[in-house]
């Protein structure tokens, strides 16, 4: 079965996300959907959502700390109030935009592993090293490790090209094929792909080899779009 993970980003309100988490959990539940499906909403809409055991809500980030002095960042505290035992990690935006270093992002995996939660760790290279050759882009990959327990019994891990990321730009089959089956000689857990997966491409991409879901931004956001992704695939 596949999984498949909406990652809103910065977008919907504690409204929206309640309306769409409860037409996602109607949806699993009146159809009997097997997907293991995940929804990152943002920090302000995390709530104690009631939701069959295949749908788990988790959080886009958080620092790592229980609580403190930390100003704009969440903690333990805030996500155990809602039951929160799922993070994304080492999401590119993150990475990039934000500036979290490798550093600090082995430093928030191993706080959030010592809690058993379940992480899903992004990598993924820009389009310089991409156009540098499979070889490079590996290497950039592998690097993008130092520091992490790749043996975590709860990690999944999550390939999203950058290039491809919110850019309505797909990685093609091949390349996705040739990366995935890469890291997964290295490294047996779950593997997303994220980057511009679609309604009407999403299928295609969970069938490529080495590929146990996907990772969604944009074309999750439409509720009715992200059941139909999950329709879409949920017999694979
Ligand atoms: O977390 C999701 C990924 O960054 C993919 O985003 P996207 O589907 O908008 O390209």
């Amino acid at each position: 079965m596949p999984i498949i993970a909406s990652n809103f980003k910065t977008n919907h309100t504690r409204k929206s996300t309640n309306d769409f988490i409860s037409s996602i959990n109607e949806y699993l539940k009146s159809n009997d959907i097997k997907s293991e499906v995940y929804v990152f909403p943002t920090a302000t809409s995390l709530n104690d959502f009631d939701t069959v055991k295949n749908l788990t809500v988790g959080t886009q980030n958080a620092y790592y700390t229980e609580k403190g002095s930390f100003t704009g960042e969440i903690g333990t505290q805030q996500l155990d109030e809602f039951g929160i035992k799922t993070i994304l990690i080492g999401h590119s935006e993150r990475r990039h935009i934000l500036g979290e270093s490798q550093e600090e992002i082995a430093k928030k995996y191993e706080f959030y592993k010592a809690l058993g939660y379940t992480i899903i760790y992004c990598i993924g290279e820009p389009l310089e090293v991409k156009e540098s050759g499979l070889e490079n882009t590996l290497e950039y990959i592998y690097e993008q490790f130092v520091g992490i327990d790749t043996n975590y019994e709860n990690l999944i891990l999550a390939y999203e090209p950058v290039w491809a990321i919110g850019t309505g730009v797909t990685a093609t089959n091949d390349d996705i094929k040739n990366v995935h089956t890469a890291i997964k000689e290295k490294i047996d857990k779950p593997l997303l792909y994220g980057g511009s997966v679609k309604v009407n491409n999403v299928r295609e991409i969970c069938e490529i080899p080495n590929v146990d879901g996907a990772l969604i931004g944009t074309a999750s956001w439409i509720k009715e779009d992200f059941i139909q992704i999950i329709d879409n695939t949920k017999d694979l």
